[in-house]
This record gives structure tokens, sequence and C-alpha cells, in this order.
């Protein structure tokens, strides 16, 4: 009951896919973490946007700079990091707001899903309580608040609401906690959601069933979702849009299955030919030459070039610039090489 209440407010002033207001947006956000001589860069001139209602995906190896890029829009850097660019949630100016505007922001605009739910619940509070807090914060009586915990336990498939909200984390499997954390994510109705690997943890059927519960959420409530993985088949069956991250840089975006069809810099093409259901009938996997960067150890120029196969000399000179290629936006000089 509660829930079509909600989703009629959400739609009312054009909610869901059709709102073009963003619920995310960092322009060119560079990111470093001491100073002078001894600065380490962790990113460079990072672009993400992620509008209302749209799920877009973050893909890239480990170390490239996903889940750093996730956390600026709650506003959790690195301590003693510097942030140059900007990060808007909304309206909310993230990297200008003071500590009470974030907290403020985190608890009712933002919520974030990690990869292991009992890392975000308190194993000594009941699940009613963990659900309950967000809405009591923003001062939901406390009957209201506890009938709707019922609602949003029933909305994410958990048996029994009423003997959940009484029990403690460590009485549920890994699957039903995550489900939990959804329901306490999308309880204060975020503008946006951040999933960072959110099923890493889960088994193969678990998983399947809390990325559909997660998108069904997502759509239901116009939540816009940055979702952070390194698995592309998850990120081509999630996402509308898809940003490719290489060592503290975005170099490629594009929709999701103009991406996965026909990728355009050389390091989306590895990545898809080292996964092997995403590359559909092409079951030669082929690891990736070397190993991952971070952006302080890269070299000149295109930061993928001593990967990658088809480097010149060129490509140590500068950093290549963000150009359109087919549908894709890339940061490469012959993204025709990859796809003519
Ligand atoms: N506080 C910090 N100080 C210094 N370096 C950091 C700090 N936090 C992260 N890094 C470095 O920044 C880079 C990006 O880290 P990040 O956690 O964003 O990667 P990721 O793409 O999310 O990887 P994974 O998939 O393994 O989580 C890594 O090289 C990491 O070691």
């Amino acid at each position: 009951m509660l829930a079509k209440k909600t989703l009629a407010r959400r739609e009312a002033p054009g909610g869901g896919a059709g709102d073009r207001r963003d619920a995310l947006r960092i322009s060119e956000l560079s990111l470093a973490v001491g100073t002078g001589e001894r600065a380490i860069p962790l990113l460079a001139g990072v672009t993400v946007r992620v509008g209302r209602g749209e799920t877009v995906g973050l893909v890239g190896e480990s170390g490239s700079g996903k889940s750093l890029t996730a956390r600026t829009a709650l506003g959790m850097l690195p301590r003693g990091a510097r942030a140059t660019g900007g990060v808007t949630v909304s309206d909310v100016d993230v990297l200008a707001a003071g500590r009470r505007e974030l907290r403020e922001l985190r608890r009712t605009r933002v919520s974030m899903i990690f990869q292991d739910p009992r890392a975000s619940i308190n194993p000594v509070r009941r699940i009613g309580d963990y659900l309950t807090e967000g809405l009591r914060a923003r001062g939901v009586p406390a009957r209201a608040a506890a009938e709707r915990a019922l609602d949003l336990l029933d909305q994410v498939g958990i048996r029994d609401p009423g003997g959940a909200v009484r029990r403690f984390p460590h009485e549920f499997s890994g699957g039903m906690l995550q489900r939990v954390v959804i329901a306490g994510a999308l309880s204060t109705e975020p503008e946006l959601l951040l999933a960072d690997e959110p099923t890493t943890a889960l088994d193969v059927t678990t998983q399947a069933e809390v990325v559909g519960l997660l998108k069904e959420m997502q759509r239901a409530h116009g939540t816009g979702m940055l979702f952070v993985t390194h698995d592309l088949d998850l990120a081509a069956a999630v996402c509308d849009r898809v940003y490719v991250m290489y060592a503290g840089r975005i170099v490629e975006e594009a929709a999701s299955a103009s991406l996965f069809g026909a990728p355009a810099h050389p390091y989306t093409r590895a990545l898809l030919e080292a996964s092997p259901s995403v590359h559909g009938d092409k079951v030669e996997i082929r690891a990736i030459r070397g190993r991952p960067r971070a952006l302080a150890e890269s070299p000149s120029g295109c930061s993928f070039r001593d990967r990658c196969p088809l480097a010149g000399d060129e490509c140590a000179e500068t950093v290549p610039d963000h150009r359109p290629h087919g549908t894709s936006l890339v940061a490469c000089l012959r993204p025709e090489q990859v796809t003519p």
C-alpha cells in the first residue's frame, strides 16, 4: 500500500526513466593523496553522469579506481585527499559540502550497497531497528516507520516480515541479508543508489535473484544507480550505459548494447576477450597481457599503451582526449583499428 503511494509521488514530477534531472554528475574529477613531490594521483579527469532512473555501470580491473569514484558521490574521500572538479548529487555540491550537509545527503538522497552485507549491518541490532532508523531520522513517526519496514521486507521477498524484524543479522543467509540491505538502502527513497560489487560475495543463483530485485526496486522507485563491477556479464545484463575505467581514468563510455557489441577502446576489447560469455560464441579466451596499473605508475601518454597491441609512438606523447567514435566516447588515438 505504502509502496504504491510512494511510487505515485515519485512519478508525478516526471520520475523514472523520463526524468532528465541527473541523480549524479561527476565532472573532470581528479583526486590525489599527499602533497608536493609526494603527491600520489589516484583519479584524473573522471566524468560520469547518472540520470534519474538510469542504471550506469562502472567497469574495469581491480585497482582501476571504480570504488574511489563511486565513494566521492557520498563525499567519502581517502584521508588527506585533495579533489578538483565537480561532484553533484541532485543539486548538492558534494565537494563543497560541510559535514552536516554530507550527513544529510547520505541520510536522504544517496544510499550505498557494498559487496559484503554483513559489513553494512550492526550485528547486535535487530533487523527492524536497522530498517527504521533512517526513517526515524527523517522524522517518520515510530509506528509508520515500523509499518514501512514490514512493507519493504515484503517487497524484497523476505517471508514472514513480522518475524524477520525481530531477528538479528546472523540469522539470515548472505543472500537474504543482502535483500535486507537493499530494503534499507531504498527505505529513504534515495535519488541515487551506489552499488559496489553488490553480488560478488553471493553464489550465482542468489546473485541473479539479487540483481533482478535491485533492478525491479530501482525502477519502481525511479532511483538512479551507479553499478560498480568487474563482471562484464553482469554489467551487460544490468546497465543502460557503461563507463570503462583504466588506471584512474575513464577510457570509454557507451550504451551497454553498443559497448559490448562493438567496443571502441583496445582495453574494452581486451576485457571482453578475457571474458568468456559476453563474447558469445568466440570461445578463445585471451588474458590481457601485463598487469593493471595504478594512475601513479602508469606510463606517459595513454596509460594503457604498455599493454596495448595497437600502441604506436604517438600514444606516448599525450593523454588522448575523449572523442566520439561510432556510438562510443573513447580516449584512444586509433579506435578505428578496434572497430572499423
Ligand atoms: N587512501 C588511499 N591512499 C592511496 N591509494 C589509494 C587509496 N585508496 C585507494 N587507493 C588506490 O587507488 C587505486 C584505485 O582504488 P579503487 O579501490 O578505487 O579500485 P577498484 O577499481 O575499485 O578496485 P577493486 O575492484 O579491487 O575494488 C588503487 O590503486 C588503490 O590502491
